[in-house]
């Protein structure tokens, strides 16, 4: 049973294109006001997703909800429901900010009055409150992404869906657009869905759906993920590697690996466990590093494959989609 806070509910979802599953059977809820991510390599399946739930694909098969509508039956309930920002750019570059958004105002009826105040408020929350009278080709691709998701939201939508919201960025400018997506749930309530292949990325959201081949393989918040791979890792130097080691053995029954002179000790919960060692044996350490499981780990244990690998396989392969895409 589903529960009556879940915003998106998608049930057995299929996706085909020919022969190929590009969506193969996938299943999943997103509360209210979560930050939901969709992890996985180029070509898993992650924009077919969000255009189907987006309403600009149709699904082969299955089933879903969006905000209490269904994507096949209730297209314009569905539209009116959420805010997009995809993978190109679809401003137009002659102009201005505040005429894009007027632009996209109309397209969605939003009321005179509301946008007058709303979209200074939007632009303020961007950082681009000083710019809504230049025109937009003047704009950096990080200036652009966030005036796209201005836009996305003015109309007030329940759900934001964004298509690898920083691909393409530099990192100062992603962490910044990161700031915004946090901030935008905590000001407008709103669901965010978003999809990406980074895993640095990924670890802001609160739950992460692992999608590979179309399939989600596992699904949960990035601590729960990486649980699944195991223990902390802990690494210790001592001017005494020796006897540090069989300290650590006799008091804590832990018996570590060494390698390049140092102990390592994987261990649960490895914060919680630092304090009780150097409680104990402290004196004798000279430095201690505490490396939790990431991302990267959970992927390569569930797929056999490094997700950075995956990417860079399929670098092409993504090329030749976005013209495709463009053609469609
Ligand atoms: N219009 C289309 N026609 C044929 N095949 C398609 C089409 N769109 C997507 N595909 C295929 O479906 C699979 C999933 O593609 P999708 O774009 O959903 O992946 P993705 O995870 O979003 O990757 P990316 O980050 O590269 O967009 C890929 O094999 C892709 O080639």
């Amino acid at each position: 049973m589903n529960n009556m806070e879940d915003i998106i509910i998608v049930e057995n979802l299929w996706r085909k294109f020919n022969q190929l599953v590009a969506v193969n059977d996938i299943s999943f809820t997103v509360g209210k006001g979560e930050i939901f991510g969709f992890l996985g390599p180029n070509g898993a399946g992650k924009s077919t997703t969000i255009q189907m739930l987006a309403t600009l694909l149709r699904p082969t098969a299955g089933r879903a909800l969006i905000n209490g509508h269904d994507i096949i039956r209730e297209q314009y309930a569905v539209r009116r429901s959420i805010g997009m920002v995809f993978q190109d750019p679809t401003l137009d570059g002659n102009l201005t900010a505040l005429e894009n958004l007027d632009f996209h105002a109309r397209l969605y009826d939003v009321d005179k009055k509301v946008l007058a105040g709303r979209r200074g408020e939007l632009l303020q929350m961007v950082e681009l409150a000083d710019r809504g009278r230049d025109r937009v080709k003047f704009f950096s691709g990080g200036m652009k992404r966030r005036l796209e998701i201005a836009r996305g939201l003015l109309h007030h939508p329940a759900v934001l869906f964004l298509d690898e919201p920083t691909v393409g960025l530099d990192p100062q400018t992603r962490s910044h657009i990161w700031t915004y997506i946090r901030d935008l749930r905590q000001k407008e309530g709103v669901t965010i869905f978003l999809t990406t292949h980074y895993m640095d990325e990924a670890e802001n959201c609160d739950r992460i759906a692992i999608i590979d081949h179309g399939q989600i393989v596992a699904l949960d918040t990035p601590s729960g993920l990486k649980q699944m791979v195991g223990r902390d890792v802990i690494n210790l130097t001592a001017k005494n590697i020796d006897q540090l080691t069989r300290d650590i053995e006799e008091r804590f029954g832990i018996r570590g690996n060494r390698f390049d002179g140092e102990l390592q000790l994987e261990i649960e919960q490895g914060d919680h466990f630092i304090p009780r060692l150097l409680s104990a044996v402290g004196d004798a350490v000279e430095s201690v590093n505490l490396h939790k499981p990431t991302l990267d780990d959970v992927f390569l244990k569930l797929t056999g494959r490094a997700i950075r690998a995956a990417n860079a396989g399929a670098a092409d392969a993504m090329r030749a989609m976005m013209k495709r895409r463009g053609r469609r």
